[in-house]
């Protein structure tokens, strides 16, 4: 257990660190350096032409649901991801949510740390790497984040200026997706559309903006290291920069931009609901050494619900040939495990598994 103080004093030192790297340092610090062959322990990256990466185009809806439906359970499979198309949410605000990151980013430092904490209860928070007390090493990146839903949170008074009406303008926007991937996917299942709605996966909202800074050595660190995410699903939006991937049959996939698209995740919480139909799919950012890149992460998961609900797999997937094979949980102590147990590339599903 680290000390409060060192906490702070670390925090600090990150902070100057950072800045450092701000002022255009040539050699990063060695918080930051990932073991040696992290980068190739796998084989070797593939380009998204060679593979057909899932891409599914929600126009279609208006001619057949059945076919869309068929896309989102092949890609939720076999990927545990898929981007997605003609979603409804406007280009401009997918615009906007964007510059908000970089204004924020662009703040004074001491606005940015007027915010700086690790602790997810609070309203709005501005850190470097959530799990950095427990993690081997950290990740290129600062972020922020602040629960959008349950919907008396957050006070909008307490979100900064810079992104305030661009984070309330993109959560109804990211609601109504999230309405009706959650329908889809139900209905992937073979359940009721409203089913998952109806087991609490819209009842929390995290929505986070990611800023990774141009890296001096990018090839001794990452932007975020390999995880799979703690929610049911999450909606992600990236810039054009790139470094996305995706680990799809042991192999690094990138997951190369198209401009307007969504990318989503199935996360560990949907696996664990659907008995293993679903995979949730692990990713990680590579560093670059040229330009910024933005991302904006959207995570479904019910952690800031005041009355802690069970989940386990869902009983009308179980069968005789198909018992469980998680036990029950709650996302809060999900969510506890996980964060202490670090991005190590490891699931923590398996603390679950029967
Ligand atoms: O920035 C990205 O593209 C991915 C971010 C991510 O995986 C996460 O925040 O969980
Ligand atoms: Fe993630």
């Amino acid at each position: 257990m680290v000390a409060k103080d060192s906490i702070e004093l670390d925090c600090k030192s990150l902070e100057e660190e950072k800045t450092a790297v701000d002022a255009q340092i040539t050699e990063i610090p060695s918080i930051f350096r990932i073991p040696q062959g992290t980068l190739s322990d796998k084989k070797p990256s593939v380009s998204s032409s060679s593979l057909a990466i899932p891409i599914i185009d929600f126009a279609d809806l208006a001619a057949s649901r059945e076919f869309v439906v068929e896309k989102v359970k092949d890609a939720s499979e076999k990927w545990g991801f898929f981007q997605v198309i003609n979603h409804g949410v406007p280009l401009s605000v997918l615009e906007e949510i964007k510059d908000a990151v970089v204004r924020f980013h662009d703040e004074d430092p001491e606005v940015k740390n007027s915010y700086f904490s690790r602790d997810f209860s609070k309203t709005f928070i501005y850190h470097n790497n959530f799990e950095l007390y427990s993690s081997k090493n950290g990740n290129w990146r600062d972020s922020f984040a602040a629960y959008m839903v349950p919907p008396d949170r957050p006070n909008p008074e307490d979100l900064p200026v810079a992104c305030r009406d661009a984070m309330i303008e993109y959560a109804k926007h990211v609601m109504s997706l999230g309405g009706l991937l959650f329908e889809l996917l139900s209905e992937a299942l073979g359940l009721n559309s409203e089913m998952l709605k109806s087991k609490g996966c819209m009842k929390g909202l995290l929505m986070a903006g990611h800023y990774y800074p141009p890296c001096p050595q990018p090839d001794l660190t990452l932007g975020v290291s390999k995880h799979s995410d703690n929610s049911f699903i999450t909606i992600l939006l990236q810039d054009q920069i790139g470094g996305l991937q995706v680990l799809h049959q042991d192999c690094w996939v990138d997951v190369s931009p198209i401009p307007g698209a969504l990318v989503i995740y199935i996360g560990d919480h949907l696996q664990l609901m659907t008995n293993d139909k679903f995979k949730s799919v692990e990713h990680r950012v590579l560093a670059n050494r040229d330009r910024p890149r933005v991302s904006f992460g959207c995570f479904y998961s019910s952690q800031m619900n005041p009355n802690p609900t069970v989940y386990g797999p869902i009983k009308e997937l179980l069968s005789e040939e198909n018992p469980p094979k998680y036990r029950e949980m709650t996302i809060q102590e999900y969510t506890k495990g996980y964060i202490e147990k670090r991005l190590d590339g490891t699931s923590h599903l398996s603390c679950y598994r029967i």
